[in-house]
């Protein structure tokens, strides 16, 4: 009796057990395309999953020889995550078209005519992180979930040393679910033996200046300022896609829009299934072409090519800097915060980092002088990491971006091409010289918060606000 009712209970564990583990297997037939992908990541735009620099001269990351670390400050991007409300709206329009259509597909969209599901499943993901329960495959390797865990360790392995005497210590997030669920799954997987509180900040416009999302509080930002030099970018590469595909598939109706869309569908796709057929679709060439019209766009709309980023970045490069100016006082040593893309890119055009003054050309794609590949600077996962170090009596600055030293082009004669801080501040006081995110931005139409305090606030605080999905 007793042993029936304890195979009873063994099996109802195991079912238990096994349920919790229950997400989608994925078709066997595509075992052999998952994860094989990488190779397009530099291409979509930053809406693939995590890759590292490829523009990476192997300086070590970690602290030159006789150096020891002082600082760490980390801010990422979000993980892996489902198409935006947006982009998904538009990614529908151009499904529903493929899937009206009555023939039979050929060449490169064959894959549709086998038992194709759409990776939108279920509308409650749009906006949100790849997880793997959410995942549309159990084998998929890009969660952003997974990313975001692979992220604590590698941390971990790198800076543990830091934390040696802190065990309880803050990770700030911007209140967008998906960053704090990256934020989240981060500081899980960074074991018990931290007792990490994640401070939740508004990004919320109302939150003004105190927020890492600027760029949510800034509705002096115009989309369209630079647009009549963007818009010289020529779409010839989306209307070949399309017309190749119409042709191969008669009475298929694709427009250059559509062919926009199947992009960013190969990229999310990925982030959700771990492969994706429609990637096949494009020529080297047009990937090309993709990549540098997201280079263009955010130059012209997130970057150096709108004089407003710098004012807007300056809020966070600011508090990057007081943090570093105080480390000897703080007795925290590592800052962690997590946000959105644009955010980073904004912070980084503040800084300095990938401006060369060669205004990026909407005639045509550069090779030789682009430096400000966005395409490549915050992918899914994106995260830039500011490392002071002390060498002798001598402290210096830089900055390691997705695996990346990427050395001040002006600061750079310190070990490890780092910038002497003597050096940084004066640096940083010149790039950040006039600029006001406040002024700039016009926060004042939505806030009358002036300052950023949340670093220096968060114990009596306790920032814990109401997550957005946006
Ligand atoms: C300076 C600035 N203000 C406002 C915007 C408008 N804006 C567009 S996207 C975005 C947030 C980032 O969203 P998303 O593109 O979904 O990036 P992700 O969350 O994937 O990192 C903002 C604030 C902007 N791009 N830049």
């Amino acid at each position: 009796m007793v042993s029936v009712f304890l195979s009873g209970l063994l099996a109802t564990l195991v079912a238990q057990t096994v349920d919790a583990y229950v997400v989608p297997q994925g078709k066997l037939p595509d075992l052999h395309k998952l994860g094989t992908q990488d190779y397009l990541f530099p291409y979509l735009a930053g809406a693939a999953p995590y890759f590292s620099f490829p523009g990476n001269y192997g300086i070590p990351t970690t602290a030159p020889e006789g150096c020891e670390i002082s600082q760490l400050q980390v801010i990422a991007r979000h993980g892996e995550r489902y198409p935006t409300t947006g982009r998904a709206r538009r990614l529908f329009s151009t499904y529903y078209k493929l899937s009206n259509y009555t023939r039979e597909f050929n060449e490169s969209l064959s894959f549709l005519n086998d038992d194709y599901t759409f990776f939108i499943s279920d509308s409650n993901n749009i906006e949100q992180e790849t997880t793997y329960k959410n995942s549309l495959d159990v084998l998929n390797p890009y969660t952003g979930q997974r990313d975001a865990e692979k992220h604590a360790r590698q941390f971990l392995d790198e800076y543990s040393a830091l934390l040696e005497n802190t065990t309880s210590f803050p990770i700030f997030a911007a209140s967008s679910r998906r960053v704090h669920d990256t934020a989240q799954f981060f500081s899980k997987a960074l074991g018990e033996k931290y007792n990490v509180t994640l401070q939740v900040v508004s990004e919320a416009p109302t939150s003004g200046a105190n927020t890492i999302s600027a760029g949510n509080a800034c509705p002096g930002w115009n989309e369209s300022a630079n647009a009549n030099i963007t818009d010289a970018f020529s779409t010839d590469y989306l209307k070949n896609i399309a017309s190749r595909l119409n042709r191969q598939n008669k009475g298929l109706n694709l427009t250059q829009t559509d062919a926009f869309n199947l992009f960013n569908w190969c990229a999310f796709e990925i982030n959700v299934r771990g492969y994706s057929y429609m990637c096949d679709v494009f020529t080297q060439e047009e990937l090309i072409n993709y990549s540098y019209y997201d280079d263009l766009t955010s130059y012209y709309q997130d970057g150096p090519g709108y004089d407003m980023i710098y004012d807007v970045g300056s809020n966070l490069f600011n508090a990057s800097v007081k943090l570093l100016k105080q480390s000897e006082e703080l007795d925290l040593k590592v800052w962690i915060s997590f946000t959105h893309d644009t955010d980073i890119v904004n912070l980084m055009t503040t800084i300095g980092l990938f401006d060369n003054g060669v205004k990026l050309d909407p005639t045509s794609v550069p090779f030789r002088d682009l430096v400000y590949r966005k395409s490549w600077q915050t992918p899914q996962g994106a995260r830039l990491y500011t490392q002071k170090y002390k060498c002798s009596n001598e402290t210096y600055v830089r900055y390691v971006l997705n695996d990346a030293v990427i050395p001040l082009e002006s600061c750079k004669s310190g070990p490890g091409f780092s910038c002497p801080t003597t050096e940084f501040y004066d640096y940083a006081a010149d790039r950040m010289n006039g600029r006001n995110f406040y002024k700039s931005c016009d926060v004042a139409s939505v806030s009358n918060v002036t300052e950023l305090t949340f670093y220096w606030d968060y114990n009596e605080r306790h920032y814990n606000d109401t997550l957005l999905n946006q």
